[in-house]
Formats: structure tokens, sequence, C-alpha cells
């Protein structure tokens, strides 16, 4: 269910600049003053009998703001993120959010007909909002507009999934947004997620360095290991993804690694394989 929007004389200007957000906006959001762009409170969710995934999540996403949702694989963060984008329903809690939502999820879906430019046309036509074929130009995008989306790569198909989600004006919730792009384009990505008046919630394996940005981290759990890695490069991809990782960030040339309680030999015996040095290990 929810919850009604709240009233307007209350609101913050969503076209209105960052700047004008960035001072204090914590304790006039606390005190009421801006109301937060999307707001989840309380919110659980269990699939049919399964396990909770999530419980009692409460998190208010103010304008301008941008929001890294963070924890270990199956935490919970694209869940999280459908939830918060109205794509599934919660168990329990409410969630009150925009009429303006772009969403970018973790995986294209497959067997797009549609060519690039006719896919950004037609979500376009449903939300009601322009077809930004700008932005897919602004990511570098290298292809045929007018072939099927389905004969793309991964990168170009990235940039025109990401596209229709940064037309929305309201509520950015992009999973796992660097997912494919080349550097270029990354850093173009980087700038649109730290600007402008939309609320962000995003996630990413990576751990890009983004000003200004808040992390808030789902069901984080104080045992396992913690390992330092230099010389990572590019193995960082292959590490991220390696059985026990909890969560793996860019730290300068290196990485910081959590992982499971149990997964640590093999995770160091796997990240010495692939040329990086240790610079730490501890509980
Ligand atoms: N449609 C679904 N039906 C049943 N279980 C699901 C469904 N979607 C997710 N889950 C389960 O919910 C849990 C959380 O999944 P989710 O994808 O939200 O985690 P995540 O933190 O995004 O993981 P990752 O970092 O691996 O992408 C997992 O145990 C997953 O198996």
């Amino acid at each position: 269910m929810s919850l009604p929007h709240p009233p307007a004389r209350r609101s913050f200007a969503l076209n209105s600049t960052r700047v004008l957000y960035s001072a204090s906006t914590r304790s006039y959001l606390d005190r009421g003053i801006i109301t937060p762009v999307v707001r989840l409170d309380r919110v659980g969710k269990r699939y049919g009998r399964g396990p909770w995934v999530l419980r009692d999540v409460t998190l208010a996403v103010e304008p301008g703001e941008t929001v890294v949702v963070t924890g270990g694989n199956g935490s919970g963060k694209s869940t999280l993120l459908r939830i918060a984008a109205g794509l599934s329903r919660p168990t329990s809690g409410r969630v009150a959010r925009p009429a303006s939502v772009g969403y970018l999820p973790e995986r294209f879906p497959p067997g797009v007909k549609l060519s690039a430019r006719d896919y950004l046309r037609h979500l376009a036509a449903v939300r009601g909002v322009p077809a930004r074929w700008d932005l897919v130009e602004a990511l570098g995008f290298v292809g045929d507009p007018d072939a099927p989306m389905a004969t793309l790569s991964k990168g170009n198909t990235q940039k025109v999934a990401l596209a229709q989600a940064l037309a929305a004006t309201g509520l950015l919730v992009l999973d796992e947004p660097w997912s494919g792009l080349d550097a270029a384009a990354g850093a173009v990505l980087a700038e649109f997620v730290t600007g402008g008046a939309a609320a962000r919630l995003i996630t990413d394996h990576h751990g890009h360095d983004l000003p200004g940005a808040r992390e808030f981290a789902l069901g984080a759990r104080r045992t396992g290991v913690v390992v330092e890695l230099d010389r990572v490069g590019e193995s960082f991809e292959k590490i991220s993804v390696l059985a026990g990782v909890r969560e793996a960030r860019v730290v300068g040339r290196g990485a910081r690694v959590e992982v499971e309680p149990g997964f640590s030999d093999q995770v160091l015996v796997e990240a010495l394989r692939l040329g990086c040095s240790v610079r730490s290990v501890r509980s």
C-alpha cells in the first residue's frame, strides 16, 4: 500500500538545484521542513513462505540526495530497490514515492525485440516523459539505434537502459548502473548520479567514490574477515564475485574485501593467484 503524497506546501520543488539542499538538510528533514522524495517505513519482505529478506527497513531519501544501498550478495539490495520503485509489494510496512520514478534493473530483460530508439520512445510514452536520446549519446552509445536491442553489446544495452531510467524527474532507482560500462561512460554516469534534483537510490558493487552520497547498509553482519588487497587493477571484478565475498570496495589501487566466515582462505588464494598482494587480514 502506498502512503498518500505529502501536502504540496511542505515539499521542496524537485527542479531546484542541488545547492539548495546541501546545508543542514538532515536536520530540516528531521524537523519535517523538507519532505523526502521516497520514504520506506518499517518495510519487510519475504517471498512466499521463504525467509524474511528484509525486516523493518526504514529509509528516506531527500531531493538531490544519492543513497548507496550496500550489503553482501543476497542481503536484499535489489529487493529493496524494486520495492522503492514500486515493482514489488512489501510484505509489511509502507512506501511513499513520487509519480515520476526511473528504474534500471540489475539485468536487462531478455527478448526485447524493439530497436534502441523505439524502446526509449515506447517507455517514455508509457511514463509521460520525453524520450532522452541525448542521454544515450552522452553516455557514448556506439551502434545502430535502429537495430533490435537484443543485438547490442552489453555496455550499449546498459546505456539505453540507463537513459530510460535517467529521464525520470522524481526518483531514480538504479541497480548496478555501472555494470558493463566503459570508463568514459562510467565517468559520465558518476556525474549524473551526483548532480540534479532527483533523489537517487542505487547499488554499486564496484564501490565508486560518489561525493556527497550516503551509505545505507543492509544486513550488516558483524562476523567475518576483512581483507585489504593491493595491486588489484583489473582483477577487482573477479574478486568481487568470488564465493564468500560479502562486499568489495575499491580503495586507491587496492580493495577492501569483506568475506563471510570460512571463506577467507579461498579468497586469499584466488587473490594471490590473480596477482594481488595482501596488505592485511583481520577479523
Ligand atoms: N523473485 C524472487 N523469489 C524468491 N526469492 C527471491 C526473489 N528475488 C530475490 N529472492 C531472494 O531474496 C534474497 C535477496 O535477493 P536480492 O536479489 O534482493 O539480493 P541482493 O542483495 O541484491 O544480491 P546480489 O548482491 O547478489 O545482487 C535472496 O536470497 C534471493 O534468493
